[in-house]
């Protein structure tokens, strides 16, 4: 008698460098997912997961793997658990979507992947994710990010909307030379057809998982002598990573560090709007949650900070959340406590009994400094999750 077919579930990785998109494209598949469900595994560099509070999947199937890269995950145990809990039966899952953190190694991950001994996962392909507006800058101090692009199996060139039409064309020449099979689609704010990913035949470049690597191809690849440094596995955790000069010489996140930052006392929109316009260079990302207290008190402020690109997105506060701030700021040579030192500056501290309450009508002039980073309504994301109901939705798993 034959054995009953092992289901296989097609697992596909989600990459690209910090900010160009992922999460946005990631939240873009889960509202548009007509029916097919969808298992997320979301890999944050920090420690506060603002990632996993951002994407909207089903209850029960996203899951956390917190702080650090995955892929400097040795024995990658954390995923193959997690991974296994994503394809029981009872998850009834159809595909599942790894977004990898900004700074990971993505042929790390497809290695993994195709290493693993789960019978019931396929590996289904890893779409890079390109900021437009970014690329030049980013591939001059990164020009390892090449060779992401050439391990591609699709490219989504997003935040075209931040380029000319004759820029964008350029742009795609460039990384279609740069991602040699793979298909490159243009993007604004991650608005793919889903089917690009979960059925990879219908891709534009005639699907049968052309331009995908093989495990063979994978080992032969030039980095792979930069992972064997990852055999000690030490401070591999998305914090002090010693710089460029570590351990994972090869590997972008070996010159980052992430600093997190949260606080229960509002901050001032003056005062944070002013730390926001003199922060240092190497602050590549921020993100996460601001609470502007008086200035706002019925919105939490979604924050994203790419370069020197700046946005807040406002969504009213759950009932019962917990007003907070949460930070999550990642750089290359950044100081860490001055940074923290300059955010502790920007609490709004409570008037002390007997002091004069601020001018209402001096808070609301603050927040238009914050108000301007706003987007108008055509060009913004769909709200941002509460964070209490996502974290509620990764704990179940
Ligand atoms: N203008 C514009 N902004 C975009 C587009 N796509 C995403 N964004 C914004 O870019 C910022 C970063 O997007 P995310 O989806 O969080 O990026 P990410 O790659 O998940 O970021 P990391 O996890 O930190 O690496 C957010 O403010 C998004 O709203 C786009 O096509 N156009």
């Amino acid at each position: 008698m034959t054995p009953p077919r092992t289901q296989q579930i097609p697992v596909v990785v989600l990459a690209g460098f910090l900010g160009s998109g992922k999460t946005t494209l990631l939240n873009h598949l889960l509202r548009n997912r007509a029916g097919t469900r969808i298992g997320v595994v979301v890999n944050d560099f920090g420690a506060i997961e603002i990632d996993a509070m951002t994407v909207s999947g089903q209850v029960g199937s996203t899951v956390s793997l917190g702080n650090g890269c995955l892929c400097c995950a040795v024995d990658a145990s954390e995923l193959d658990t997690f991974l296994e809990t994503l394809t029981r039966p009872s998850a009834r899952l159809d595909v599942i979507v790894i977004e990898a953190s900004g700074l990971a190694e993505p042929q790390e991950l497809v290695r993994m992947l195709l290493a693993s001994d789960n019978p019931h996962i396929l590996y289904g392909g890893l779409v890079e994710v390109v900021d437009a507006a970014e690329f030049e800058a980013t591939r001059q101090r990164h020009p390892e990010l090449d060779r992401h692009l050439a391990v591609a199996d699709l490219v989504v060139l997003n935040k075209t909307d931040r380029v000319g039409e004759e820029e964008r064309e350029r742009l795609r020449a460039t990384v279609a030379g740069l991602s040699g099979p793979a298909a490159v689609i243009s993007a604004v704010h991650g608005r793919i057809d889903p089917e690009l990913l979960f059925d990879p035949a219908l891709r534009p470049d005639d699907g049968e998982m052309a331009g995908q690597l093989s495990f063979e191809d994978l080992l032969r690849g030039d980095d792979h002598d930069a992972h064997e440094g990852c055999d000690d596995h030490e401070g591999c955790d998305g914090h002090g990573h010693g710089g460029p000069g570590g351990g994972h010489d090869g590997h972008l996140h070996a010159a980052y560090e992430s600093v997190e930052f949260t606080s229960d006392v509002p901050l001032d929109p003056r005062r944070f709007m002013a730390f926001l316009d003199s922060r240092p260079e190497g602050l590549y990302r921020i993100k996460g949650f601001v609470d502007f207290g008086a200035g706002d008190r019925d919105n939490t402020y979604a924050l994203h900070a790419v370069g020197r690109f700046l946005r807040f997105v406002p969504r009213p506060w759950a009932r019962g959340e917990r007003r907070l701030t949460q930070l999550v700021m990642i750089g290359a040579g950044t100081d860490a406590e001055a940074l923290r030192r300059g955010l502790t500056a920007c609490r709004a501290e409570e008037p002390a009994p007997g002091d004069a309450a601020e001018d209402p009508a001096v808070i609301e002039r603050a927040m238009w400094g914050v108000l301007r980073y706003v987007p108008r309504n055509e060009d913004a994301d769909e709200a941002p999750e509460v964070p209490g109901e996502q974290r509620e939705a990764a704990a179940e798993v």
